[in-house]
């Protein structure tokens, strides 16, 4: 499996530990987020993400900001790309289960650490449903 992280400055942290987090399942990483905690803009830290999960040159993409909305609404701009902001276990695995969600979008200044690399773990571990969410994933594309 391989991941994509994306970050801005709000996220440094939290990506620094869902890293070794996923380093120690032996899951490939390609991180494109700061790795330092000053200001920047969360688009050119995202972008990158979204276009690797648009292109599937990775499963799944992470992407780690202060709210997660301004990440989350990045990356769904990129066709194909399903970015859930999500702050529970549970949002997290209903995005996968009933989304087919491609990205996780964490609000780092909203979710604890354990919370946050608790949905890092559900959102790979946790398969889509299909069947009628297929259907429904399949009208989400603007017709
Ligand atoms: O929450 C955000 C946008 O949705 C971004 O995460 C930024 O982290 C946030 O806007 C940064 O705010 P700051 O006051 O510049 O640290």
């Amino acid at each position: 499996m391989k991941i994509a992280i994306g970050n801005d400055h709000a996220g440094t942290d939290y990506k620094n530990q869902i890293v070794k987090y996923l380093e120690n399942r032996d899951i490939e990483v390609v991180n494109y987020g700061t790795n330092e905690a000053d200001s920047v803009d969360y688009p050119d830290f995202v972008h990158p993400v979204a276009n690797d999960v648009e292109g599937e040159k990775v499963n799944l993409g992470i992407i780690i900001c202060g709210s997660g909305n301004g990440a989350a609404m990045t990356a769904n701009k990129h066709q194909g790309v399903r970015a859930a902001l999500c702050w529970t276990k549970e949002l997290a695995q209903l995005a996968r289960e009933h989304n087919d969600a491609n990205i996780l979008s964490i609000p780092a200044r909203f979710t604890s650490l354990p919370q946050a690399v608790e949905m890092v773990k559900t959102f790979l571990d946790t398969p889509f449903e299909g069947g009628r969410h297929q259907r429904r994933v399949d009208k989400i594309a603007c017709q």
